[in-house]
């Protein structure tokens, strides 16, 4: 097992030209006496939808490191893979999200059921956890419950797991489960429940993904009761350090936050509780980085303010298929997303100020940007025309990106831990 640093960030790259920009956010914030760690991230689904394989990651992030003679561990994660998707990932990456949330609700099997009751049944009564105010009530009753709804999802990442791990015998890896894009949230006796599991599976995780309350849009801010959040994560982070101590689960074992890109309003909150807990911390991006590419476009002018509002165009006319595949994860109001008509005779700035994540600006339309957020696929069909314009702004392009990461994402989360 490759153990995992304290704090780690996930950045993902839909066309792979931005891994210099991306790294150099992390360089920013070791400048400021930041410890953070880089990790591609870029899942099945989005290799798919652009028509890259995965070893394009592992490229793009061995050439970022080197030109930029970054010397600390980094990862490439090949994420929310299942059993099924895993075997183009296994050669270039060593981070492996198991995403085994299109499980929840299986039925298991029985001698799994008792096998896994038989493990959690010492914990069963009034379990006292240590900064929790109250003690988890746990019981054969909610036990066979939340085997009902989880076990089935762990026992697959456990297969998942172990065919990984036989298939890179040669090499150490990180190993995250992932449940986030699932409708129901978790709460701290399903945490607890979904540890055990994961001890029970005999899984190494390093990195777990729940599913917090609230919504996690993409590439937008949180939608939820803060004050609730708070209060999950808090008891998250006491029930991860319970089981590390008690599961037999890795010592490195944190959370991760699948955060959709742009949870401005949760980095406060993430920020100091992982301060106050001394936890470690693993936050994902993905699409943001892919959106800087569509402002930096915009706000080039020309052919590249061209191409932005195409691909606004062309996924309004593809609303369906492209949303199909983030439907847990997006809310958009189609009444509030502006005709194609009429974005074609927008300014530079009109765009960028619908586009860009800026919420005291009163053009910003967040569900145009939800929109393009999915509507990379249409990028991806204009081929060297989208690729030669990204090279053709890269300078104004990667500004951009890194900007957006270590300013908009990394300083607020992880300034000052
Ligand atoms: O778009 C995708 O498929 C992924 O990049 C994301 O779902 C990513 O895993 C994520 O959750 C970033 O927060």
């Amino acid at each position: 097992m490759q153990t995992i640093e304290r704090f780690t960030f996930g950045m993902g790259d839909r066309f792979g030209l931005q891994g210099k920009a991306q790294l150099q956010a992390v360089l920013n914030a070791h400048a400021k006496g930041i410890d953070l760690y880089p990790v591609w991230n870029k899942s099945h689904r989005e290799h798919t939808i652009v028509g890259t394989r995965p070893d394009s990651l592992r490229a793009e992030a061995d050439d970022a490191v080197s030109a930029l003679k970054w010397n600390g561990s980094y990862y490439v994660d090949a994420d929310h893979i299942r059993l099924e998707t895993v075997d183009a990932f296994l050669a270039g990456s060593n981070f492996f999200t198991l995403d085994v949330a299109d499980y929840v609700g299986e039925t298991p099997a029985t001698e799994d059921v008792s096998d896994w009751l038989k493990s959690v049944e010492p914990y069963f009564g009034q379990q006292q956890i240590e900064g929790l105010a109250q003690p988890l009530v746990l019981s054969r009753e909610s036990a066979e419950v939340a085997a009902a709804k989880y076990l089935t999802a762990i026992a697959k990442a456990g297969e998942l797991y172990r065919h990984i791990d036989t298939q890179k015998a040669d090499s150490s890896f990180v190993t995250e489960v992932s449940i986030d894009e699932t409708d129901q949230p978790q709460g701290p006796a399903d945490i607890f429940y979904l540890l055990s599991m994961m001890a029970w599976q005999k899984i190494p995780a390093q990195t777990v993904a729940p599913k917090f309350t609230g919504r996690f849009n993409k590439g937008v801010d949180y939608v939820g009761n803060l004050a609730r959040f708070e209060e999950e994560f808090h008891a998250d982070l006491c029930i991860i350090r319970f089981a590390v101590n008690n599961f037999g689960l890795p010592a490195s074992l944190k959370i991760s936050v699948h955060s959709g890109s742009d949870k401005f309003s949760l980095y406060p909150v993430i920020r100091r509780l992982i301060r106050e807990h001394g936890a470690g911390l693993h936050v994902k991006t993905a699409g943001t980085t892919w959106l800087e590419e569509v402002i930096g476009l915009a706000r080039a002018g020309g052919e590249g303010l061209a191409i932005a509002k195409e691909i606004y165009a062309e996924s309004l006319a593809h609303y369906a298929e492209l949303t199909a595949p983030y439907s847990t994860v997006i809310d958009i109001d189609t009444d509030r997303l502006p005709a194609a008509e009429s974005v074609a005779q927008w300014s530079s700035e009109q765009f960028v100020a619908a586009l860009e994540h800026d919420v005291s600006n009163s053009e910003y339309n967040q569900h145009l940007r939800q929109l393009i957020h999915v509507g990379f696929k249409i990028a991806a069909k204009m081929g060297d025309r989208y690729l030669n314009a990204l090279d053709e702004h890269a300078a104004i392009i990667n500004q951009g990106v890194t900007d957006n990461l270590y300013r908009r994402h990394i300083l607020p989360i992880f300034g000052q831990i």
